[in-house]
């Protein structure tokens, strides 16, 4: 395993590693380190698809509107290391703030559009457009010299996930977007670097996002009305759980699906996405539906 924090190191590293393959190939895994079973998926997939995986480990000042989000955000570099390099990580990239930002705050930088402004983007604004613009530096930045390469992103990120393959298919960028599934506890949990905010009793609380979500799955499955308001109301039953959306929407736009489709028996393909503050913690889920 070899751990680099410079853009000329990273492009150098990846070369070497690349050189005298006969069929080469590359994957790139984005994070921002305080790694669990999540990642450590990311990354095996990346390396049962790639001659060579990359991961980044950088917490992202542009995308945290909140200071003390930013200030608090859990950082574990060695044990991150040891996780990528068990999952198939050749290559790890952990630069400074400065490597990333030699000038300070970019002047020019990626916008997210509308599908930034909903869902996340309204409740973190500026979130989607520092996410884009830092992941367009980390693609740029891992660009082997080959045609075209993958990076891997969690479909627990439903946004995110989405927002990158339309900046990837808007701006040409030449890399295949892989969605990877959400990992989750036992107990349904998704896992996410937050989690370890939640107490004990706030952790349970919030067990009823995926129990929600999952009454919305067992229904598609069986062809049923959505009935998204008995679902919304599980999910207020909980006293310790602020919900903030639920949702059911097109994969690929987050657009809404019309009223009628949620009341009539469910028969298509969507994403359920949920959003919650449990504590000072806020979680988000999603499930595919149909
Ligand atoms: N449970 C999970 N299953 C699959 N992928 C995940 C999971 N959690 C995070 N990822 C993916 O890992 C990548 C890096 O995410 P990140 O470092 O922000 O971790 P995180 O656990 O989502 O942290 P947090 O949500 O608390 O910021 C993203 O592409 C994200 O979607
Ligand atoms: C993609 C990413 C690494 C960009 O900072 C981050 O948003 C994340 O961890 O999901
Ligand atoms: N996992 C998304 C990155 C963030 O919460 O800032």
């Amino acid at each position: 395993m070899k751990v680099v924090s410079t853009i000329a190191g990273l492009r150098e590293a990846s070369a070497a590693l690349l050189s005298g393959q006969r069929e080469p190939s590359f994957g790139l895994v984005p994070t921002m380190g305080a790694l669990h079973s999540g990642h450590a998926e990311l990354a095996r997939a990346a390396a049962r698809e790639n001659t060579v995986v990359a991961a980044s480990i950088f917490v992202n000042p542009l995308q945290f509107g909140d200071p003390s989000d930013l200030e608090r955000y859990p950082r574990s570099l060695e044990a991150d290391v040891e996780l990528l390099a068990e999952a198939g990580v050749k290559l790890v990239f952990a630069p400074e703030v400065t490597e990333m930002y030699p000038a300070g705050e970019p002047m020019v930088r990626l916008s997210s559009g509308v599908l930034g402004t909903v869902f996340e983007g309204a409740s973190r604004p500026g979130h989607f457009d520092g996410a884009l613009t830092v992941v367009a530096k980390l693609l740029h930045a891992g660009t082997p010299a080959l045609g075209s390469y993958r990076a891997y992103f969690g479909q627990k990120d439903a946004q995110q996930l989405a927002l990158v393959r339309r900046m990837v298919a808007d701006l040409n960028f030449p890399v295949q977007i892989v969605g990877v599934p959400t990992v989750r506890a036992e107990d349904g949990l998704a896992l996410s670097s937050r989690n370890r905010f939640l107490s004990a009793s706030e952790r349970q609380a919030a067990l009823v996002l995926s129990r929600a979500l999952r009454l919305l799955v067992g229904r598609a499955e069986r062809r049923e009305p959505l009935d998204l308001d008995s679902a919304v109301a599980l999910v207020r039953s909980e006293p310790l759980v602020e919900l903030d959306y639920f949702e059911v929407v097109n994969p690929a736009t987050l657009a809404p699906l019309a009223e009628n489709c949620r009341e009539t028996p469910f028969n298509g393909q969507a994403l359920a996405l949920i959003a919650a503050k449990v504590g000072s913690v806020r979680l988000i889920d999603n499930m595919p539906l149909g």
